[in-house]
């Protein structure tokens, strides 16, 4: 059986999938097929029948305005709810690249109001752009073009430990994780 997330290794979506593994006998040997967006995964639920799929309620497209809780209505005759259960994501940080161009931002769209709460208080006005995940929202910061990003605290530090970033904050946010399983879209008629 096939078990459909968000990768690379780093994500917190393979993270939860590996807890998940864990906690039910009958996945240990399902077959983990990490996809670069969710919205890939939404796009191939037609060949993906009958796999698992697993999602964290946060996600939001940065590619659309999709996101869990409209996804959830909009394919309610696809993706059957087998499971939602808590599990914190990794702690992240806000890093800024005092070199980078000013006022750009990269980042996943599910963490925007944690960069908004920073540009309030500050008064600044940020250029936020949606990458889809906070591996990718890393390797775009790393190339110097941007100011701001929020990444992985364990991700980073292990990447960037001779970088010059400064550290403006840290978050450990809980998450919901809602585990599907994709069947047979039914025809409307
Ligand atoms: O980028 C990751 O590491 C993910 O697993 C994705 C994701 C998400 O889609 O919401 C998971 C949890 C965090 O809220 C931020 C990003």
């Amino acid at each position: 059986m096939k078990l459909h997330t968000l990768g690379p290794e780093t994500t917190d979506s393979y993270k939860a999938a590996m807890y998940l593994r864990e906690m039910y006998l009958d996945l240990e040997d399902a077959e983990l097929v990490l996809h670069d967006s969710f919205d890939d995964i939404y796009r191939k639920l037609d060949d993906e029948q009958g796999d698992l799929f697993l999602v964290p309620v946060a996600y939001r497209s940065a590619q659309s305005n999709g996101n869990w809780a409209d996804n959830n209505l909009k394919y309610w005759d696809t993706l059957k709810i087998m499971d939602v259960f808590k599990l914190p994501i990794m702690p992240l940080v806000l890093v800024r690249n005092p070199d980078g161009k000013d006022g750009e931002a990269v980042l996943h769209p599910s963490t925007k109001e944690l960069i908004k709460e920073y540009s309030l208080n500050q008064g600044r006005k940020l250029h936020l752009e949606f990458v889809d995940s906070k591996a990718e929202a890393l390797r775009k910061f790393e190339s110097d073009k941007y100011e701001f990003s929020i990444v992985t605290k364990d991700v980073y530090q292990s990447n960037c430990a001779d970088r010059q970033d400064e550290v403006l904050a840290e978050y450990e946010p809980n998450m919901v994780w809602c585990l599907y399983r994709i069947g047979i879209q039914q025809k409307a008629v």
